[in-house]
C-alpha cells in the first residue's frame, strides 16, 4: 500500500444494510452538496441542525447556506461542546428543542459535529416521535472515521460510557475533510487512535502504511482522505455483517473495555478524550495479549511505539493529572469495567490480539489476572 500523491475525487462508501443502506460521502468541499443531496433523499423535508458551540462558530453558516440554497427550511439547536452534553440534561435540551421546532416524522435531524453531537443528536432522533431519520455531518477526525458510521447512538450515565442509547442508522453521512482544518491538534490526534485501531484489529498492511504515512495524514495531505476512506470501508464491512454487535462487531471495541473505564474514572472530563482513552486502552489490550502469550512483546511494543510516535498517551501515567490527582485503584477500574456492554452473565469480555491485524473476542480471561495486571500498570 503506497501513499496517494494527489487528493482524490470524492469517495463514496456504501453501508450495505438492505433497506436501511446509506452512503458515506468523503472529500474536500462535500459539505456544499449537503442541500442537494438532502433534497433528493427527502423532498419537502424540514431539518433541524444539532451542533455544538465551537462547530457552530466554524461551520454552521456554510451548512445552513447549503440547505437554504436547495430550498430546505432549517432550525438550529446548539449545545455545549464535550461530554458534558452527552448526558440526560443534554438529551432533554435537544429533544425539547426538536419538539419545539415541530420536527415531524418525515423531517430530518442533522448532526453537525464530532462524536458527541452525533451520538446525542442520533439518540434524540431515535426517540423523537418514536423515530425520526437523521443525517450525520461529522466534523472531527474521530467522527469521520468511526462515530458517524454504524448507528450506535446514546448518552453516558455517571456510572459508565454510552449506557443509554439505541441502534439508529443515519440515512446519509457527509464527511467533508476540509472541515478538519479547524480541529485542534489534540483532538485530531485523539481521532487518529480510532484510525490506528482499524489497522491493529483487522488490517496489518494498513497499520504498516500508517507507520509510514501518518505525517501526511496529520498535515492534511492526500493520505488523509485515503485513511478516512479505508477506515470507513473497514467499519462499513463489519457493521453490514453484524449490525447489532452479536459477534464480530465487538472487535471495533478494541481498547474500549479499558478506555471507557478510564474515561469514567476521569469523570468524562478534558483530562482524557475518548480517543486518548482508546489509545491507552489499546496498548493495555496489546500488553494483556502479550502477558497471555497470544502475541509477542515485540508486537505489543510496536503498537505502543506507533501511538506514542504521533503524541498519543499510551500509559496510565500519561493521563493528565496522574501525578497530582492519581486515577483510581485497580478495584475501582474493575468495578467500572463491570458496566461494559460486552459483559455476559457477569463475565468481562476483552478484545485481544493474536497478531497485529488479527483481533479476537475473549470471554475467558481470569478477572484476578486482569486486576493484578492493572495493579502492576498503575504502579508503573
Ligand atoms: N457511535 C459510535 O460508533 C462512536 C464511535 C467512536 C466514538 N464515539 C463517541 O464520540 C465521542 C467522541 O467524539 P469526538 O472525539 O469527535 O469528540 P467531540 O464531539 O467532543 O469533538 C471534539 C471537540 O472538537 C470540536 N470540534 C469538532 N469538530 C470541529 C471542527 N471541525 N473544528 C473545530 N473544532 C471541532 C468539538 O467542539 C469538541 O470540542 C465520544 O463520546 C465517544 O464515545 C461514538
Ligand atoms: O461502532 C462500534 O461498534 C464501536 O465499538 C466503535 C467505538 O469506537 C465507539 O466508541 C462505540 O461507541 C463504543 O461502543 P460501546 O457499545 O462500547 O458503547
Ligand atoms: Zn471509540
Amino acid at each position: 500500500m503506497t501513499a496517494p500523491l494527489k487528493h482524490s475525487a470524492d469517495i463514496t462508501v456504501d453501508v450495505a444494510l438492505g433497506d436501511r443502506a446509506y452512503d458515506i460521502v468523503i472529500g474536500r468541499g462535500v459539505l456544499d452538496t449537503l442541500g442537494t443531496r438532502v433534497a433528493a433523499l427527502r423532498p419537502g423535508a424540514r431539518t433541524a441542525i444539532v451542533t455544538d458551540r465551537t462547530v457552530a462558530k466554524h461551520w454552521l453558516e456554510q451548512t445552513e447556506r447549503s440547505l437554504a440554497e436547495a430550498g430546505i427550511p432549517t432550525s438550529r439547536v446548539i449545545v455545549e461542546e464535550g461530554e458534558v452534553s452527552k448526558t440526560y440534561a443534554g438529551l432533554e435540551k435537544v429533544s425539547e428543542a426538536l419538539i419545539a421546532a415541530k420536527i415531524e416524522r418525515n423531517d430530518l435531524v442533522i448532526a453537525l459535529g464530532g462524536g458527541v453531537v452525533g451520538d446525542l443528536a442520533g439518540f434524540a432522533a431515535a426517540i423523537l416521535r418514536r423515530g425520526v431519520d437523521f443525517v450525520q455531518v461529522p466534523t472531527s477526525l474521530l467522527a469521520q472515521v468511526d462515530s458517524s458510521v454504524g448507528g450506535k447512538t446514546g448518552i453516558n450515565s455517571p456510572q459508565g460510557k454510552n449506557l443509554l442509547g439505541a441502534f439508529h442508522q443515519p440515512v446519509l453521512v457527509i464527511a467533508d475533510t476540509s472541515v478538519l482544518d479547524t480541529l485542534s491538534p489534540r483532538q485530531f490526534r485523539a481521532g487518529y487512535a480510532e484510525v490506528a485501531k482499524y489497522g491493529v484489529l483487522g488490517d496489518e498492511a494498513f497499520f504498516t502504511w500508517l507507520e509510514a504515512n501518518h505525517a501526511d495524514i496529520f498535515s492534511g495531505g492526500a493520505a488523509r482522505e485515503h485513511a478516512i476512506a479505508t477506515s470507513c470501508r473497514a467499519k462499513a464491512a463489519i457493521v453490514s455483517r453484524d449490525e447489532r454487535e452479536n459477534g464480530e462487531r465487538a472487535l471495533l471495541n478494541l481498547g474500549h473495555t479499558f478506555g471507557h473505564a478510564l474515561e469514567a474514572a476521569t469523570g468524562f472530563s478534558d483530562r482524557l478524550f475518548h480517543g486518548e482513552g482508546v489509545s491507552v486502552g489499546m496498548v493495555l489490550a496489546a500488553e494483556l495479549s502479550a502477558k497471555l502469550g497470544l502475541i509477542s512483546e515485540a508486537d505489543a511494543t510496536r503498537v505502543e511505539r506507533h501511538l506514542a510516535s504521533v503524541g498519543l498517551p499510551t500509559h496510565l501515567q500519561d493521563i493528565a493529572g496522574f501525578a497530582q490527582e492519581g486515577l483510581a485503584d485497580a478495584d475501582t477500574l474493575m468495578a467500572l469495567m463491570a458496566q461494559d456492554k460486552k459483559v455476559k452473565r457477569g463475565k468481562l469480555t476483552f478484545i485481544l490480539l493474536q497478531a497485529i491485524g488479527r483481533a479476537v473476542v475473549a470471554n475467558d480471561v481470569e478477572p484476578a489476572l486482569v486486576r493484578d495486571f492493572l495493579q502492576q500498570k498503575l504502579s508503573g
